[in-house]
């Protein structure tokens, strides 16, 4: 057994996340994917199963009140806001995370006044956010402006409405500076919205803490909910009487069984819902959470941080020098849960032969494998394994 393997055990013996494994359905290889699709946690197939045949089956249309289907948004909502440092009635659960940063930059931009004509998004975005932010722009009769996140603080003025960054980067794992960006941003009189899909469960968020004015993501990476899993919109408390969503649906309005013809939207973070929830996939990640009972988001940081060291420590060690660059910050502060390694010219290849020896990651266009560490499943044995198997793949 080498050092690293040595050491790799003793760490896992030491690790005080390290029961939570077993919480999730895993197999013998080693899942480096969570920052993708999370691993499917043991409570929720009998969840779904209850919610189907029971709660849908036998109850049927008594479930919306009785199983507590009409403020599951909201509900999940509240259980999702501690791992994001938000209190509680902040954060509603539905939809897609494209079409909650659709409902939180309109509402952002609706917020600003007339004068304010500039729309400022991150130009390394994951695409959907940038996609958006142009129909945003649009709809709103604003100008898109792409900046990255570094060059931000300069490119703001008197004409910014909105801001709209990712807290990390999904191509290299570079985690941005949310308080201080944030901070920036309300110095320029402009609203911040921040896209959490790649930081919500890897590290803590603090929105609270930091002011953030609204905040999007998704529940299928690092929060285990399941493919497709609903999304979440956080509207901070002291902003939700102004926020105006441009998807004013009847789940959203003050009295949604009224039936009223004119639209009154309903007070706090209900106003971020549209329409009728999905409950399968709602409820799968109602299951999913419990995993969280009991963790602290620090202590899920601190395993990240000497997860993505250690790995990039074998990596060091094992892999010819050379053959990959590391694209991932070496400051604790500017990273996140990921390790990306630029692997030119071979990387979808060379992440096909590590998928078919049970390592899974994935690889970005054009040269980029991306390994993410989920801390409440992966353990430091897992770590030293994928790294010796990419070795062995690019000697
Ligand atoms: C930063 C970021 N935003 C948005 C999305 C996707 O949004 P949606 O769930 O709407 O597909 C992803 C990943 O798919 C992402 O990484
Ligand atoms: N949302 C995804 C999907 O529906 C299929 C495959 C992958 C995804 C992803 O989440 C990709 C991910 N956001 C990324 O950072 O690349």
């Amino acid at each position: 057994m080498s050092d690293l393997a040595r050491t790799a055990r003793q760490r896992d013996a030491d690790d005080p996340l390290a029961s939570r494994r077993a919480l999730f359905v895993l197999d013998d290889g080693v899942y480096l994917d969570g920052n993708s699709l999370g691993a499917l946690p043991r409570s929720v197939p009998g969840r779904v199963e209850d919610v189907v045949r029971r709660q849908w089956g036998a109850l049927r249309i008594r479930s919306w009140d009785e199983s507590g289907w009409w403020t599951a948004p909201e509900r999940i909502g509240d259980r999702i806001a501690p791992l994001v440092g938000a209190a509680a009635g902040q954060i509603v659960v539905g939809d897609s995370t494209s079409v909650n940063v659709l409902k939180a930059l309109v509402g952002a931009v609706r917020m600003a006044d007339d004068a304010r004509d500039e729309i400022v998004v991150d130009a390394t975005t994951f695409p959907t956010d940038g996609y958006i932010a142009e129909s945003a722009a649009r709809l709103t009769g604003r100008t898109l402006r792409p900046v990255r996140p570094d060059e931000v603080p300069a490119a703001l003025s008197g004409r910014t409405a909105a801001v709209l960054l990712n807290h990390v980067d999904y191509r290299s794992g570079r985690l941005h500076d949310l308080p201080s960006l944030t901070a920036a941003v309300h110095a320029a009189g402009a609203i911040a919205v921040w896209d959490l899909c790649h930081s919500a469960g890897a590290l803590p968020v603090g929105l609270d803490e930091h002011g953030v004015d609204l905040a999007v993501g998704c529940t299928y990476k690092y929060l285990n909910g399941g493919p497709g899993s609903p999304a979440y919109l956080y509207v901070r408390s002291g902003l939700q009487d102004r926020f105006d969503s441009p998807l004013p649906g009847w789940n959203s309005h003050a009295e949604p069984f009224g039936m009223r013809e004119a639209y009154e939207p309903a007070a706090g973070a209900l106003r971020g819902r549209v329409g009728t929830p999905d409950i399968l996939s709602m409820l799968a990640l109602e299951a999913a959470l419990e995993v969280w009972d009991g963790v602290s988001i620090d202590a899920v940081r601190a395993k990240s941080l000497a997860l993505t060291d250690f790995f990039l420590e074998c990596v060091r060690a094992y892999v010819p020098e050379g053959r990959v660059e590391s694209l991932t910050p070496v400051r604790h502060e500017e990273r996140g849960s990921q390790v990306a390694l630029r692997c030119a010219p071979d990387a979808g290849d060379v992440m096909k032969r590590l998928i078919g020896r049970g390592i899974v990651g994935d690889f970005r266009r054009p040269d980029v494998l991306r390994f993410g560490f989920t801390p409440l499943y992966v353990g430091f044995a897992d770590v030293e394994r994928a790294a010796r198997v990419l070795a062995e793949e690019l000697r």
